[in-house]
């Protein structure tokens, strides 16, 4: 396999997948480098669904191999919100600083030790013949009471991860590779890459 599309038009995800993908040797487009492609309505209620939903839904439209990724923030004293809606929390805009804004206006006054949190990964890989595999990852930290850090997207600023005793935001992107629920989903994939593209299964 020489390369993968990613169904994605998220430039933070397509920057994780670049490095992440880099050590494999595949090269990797995203929707970004589609002229067209218009965006794949988000209506499970699930990661799951709406990663299968995503990548079958791309994969016949181009007919090749793609993966989907669907991921969030799910915060424990808010009853798991963001969850699945993390992109459009604030409304339809996907506007990452309204979405911050909004998670800690609804954890104000809530003590550290209760404001733990989790991202969760699913990819779907879809291949044009229908097959459908997912993998899932999962980081583990505590919302900050303020956004902390430069890099990365959506909520990195406020995600503290007691592994690196820093927020996602100020991690490199290696950094964040090492521990990210999306990184951990991948690996999981990886193990199973063999098997899903050997030879003979490759379409
Ligand atoms: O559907 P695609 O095109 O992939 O792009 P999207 O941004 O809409 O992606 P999702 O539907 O999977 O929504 C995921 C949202 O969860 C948040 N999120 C996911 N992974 C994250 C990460 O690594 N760091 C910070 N926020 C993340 C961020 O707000 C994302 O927009
Ligand atoms: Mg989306």
């Amino acid at each position: 396999m020489k390369r993968m599309i990613i169904a994605t038009k998220n430039k933070g995800k397509v920057a994780e997948f670049q490095q992440l993908f880099a050590k494999k040797g595949i090269e990797l487009l995203s929707l970004l480098d589609y002229n067209d492609i218009p965006d794949v309505e988000e209506t499970g209620t699930t990661f799951a669904e709406n990663a299968i939903l995503k990548a079958t839904t791309i994969a016949n439209m181009l007919h090749e191999t793609v993966i989907a990724d669907d991921s969030g923030l799910i915060v424990d004293a808010l009853d798991g919100e963001p969850g699945v809606y993390s992109a459009r929390y604030a409304g339809e805009g996907k506007n990452d600083q309204a979405n911050i804004e909004k998670v800690l206006k609804k954890l104000q006054g809530v003590p550290f030790e209760q404001r733990t949190a989790r991202f969760h990964c699913t990819l779907a890989v879809a291949k044009p013949n229908g097959e459908v595999t997912t993998v899932d990852g999962v980081c583990e930290g505590y919302i900050t009471e303020e956004p902390i850090g430069e890099n990365g997207f959506g909520y990195d600023p406020i995600f503290f991860v007691p592994e690196k005793q820093r927020t996602m935001a100020q991690l490199t992107k290696e950094e964040k590779n090492e521990i990210s629920h999306r990184a951990k989903a991948l690996q999981h994939l990886l193990h199973i890459w063999d098997k899903l593209f050997e030879k003979g299964n490759e379409s």
